[in-house]
């Protein structure tokens, strides 16, 4: 019986190298597979990871609809047995519910990838209908961490390095990180007309607290990187 299943977590735990690798895996040994996503850091039509891994995809646009697509694919006699949905934050509700059906009434297993919540710490609408739907939300294996050290749960967005929590839900970016933009390496800052938009991941009292590693360093220097104390 096919599954829904939504591989849940923050920025840059390391949620597109999974899709990736199990989009692998199954090819490896002849399944049939379809890769989607939605606004991918290096482009559109494409899944890459930070590790360096990218694979062409099929782009959601908001009036994709999944059932219609699959169905066509089912007449023009193509078997697909998986698919792989990258950034399902981004996608609608609606098209979640396709997804779900495909898996009720195609038995066709989908694997779900996303964030679950905004630099608000508010639910993407994607996210939210995978969490009421899904058979199984698993939390990823790899942590990402906060700067003090504890597992990152939530996302900051960084407006020219200062850390908001008001603004448009969805603005494309990437880690405030030289090490992880080493593997886009076109991928600076994300210009926006309020500002250089990047992000970082923190523990939730840290997000609380708006302390990000800038503002935590310049508070006090000496306890960066791990911090015992743990302001
Ligand atoms: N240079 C590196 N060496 C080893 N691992 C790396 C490197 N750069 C990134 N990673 C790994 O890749 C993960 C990010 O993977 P990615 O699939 O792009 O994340 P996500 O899709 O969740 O944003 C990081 O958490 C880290 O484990
Ligand atoms: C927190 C948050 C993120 N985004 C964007 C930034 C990135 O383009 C993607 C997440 O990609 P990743 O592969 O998981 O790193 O989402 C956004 O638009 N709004 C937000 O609040």
């Amino acid at each position: 019986m096919a599954d829904l299943v939504f591989f849940a977590g923050t920025m840059d735990c390391g949620k597109s190298t999974l899709a990736l690798q199990m989009d692998h895996n199954r090819r490896a040994r002849g399944h049939r597979g379809v890769l989607f996503c939605k606004f991918d850091r290096a482009g559109e039509q494409m899944v890459s990871s930070r590790l360096g891994l990218r694979r062409p995809a099929v782009e959601v646009g908001d009036d994709m609809d999944f059932w219609a697509y699959l169905v066509d694919l089912a007449v023009g006699g193509t078997v697909v047995q998986y698919l792989i949905c990258d950034e399902a934050q981004f996608y609608t509700s609606a098209q979640i519910e396709q997804l779900a059906r495909i898996v009720d009434e195609m038995d066709i297993d989908v694997y779900a990838f996303g964030i679950t919540a905004d630099f608000r710490t508010e639910l993407f609408p994607g996210s939210k209908r995978l969490v009421e739907l899904a058979d199984r939300v698993q939390v990823l294996q790899v942590e990402a961490l906060c700067w003090c050290g504890r597992r990152a749960t939530h996302n900051a967005r960084l407006v020219d390095g200062q850390m908001v929590t008001e603004g448009e839900q969805v603005i494309v970016g990437d880690v405030d990180d030289a090490a992880a933009r080493a593997s886009v390496p076109d991928a600076a800052p994300a210009a926006t007309d309020s500002g250089n938009v990047e992000y970082e991941v923190l523990c939730r009292r840290h997000h609380m607290r708006r302390m990000t590693s800038a503002r935590a360093r310049q508070a006090a220097p000496q306890v960066l990187p791990f911090d015992e104390a743990r302001p």
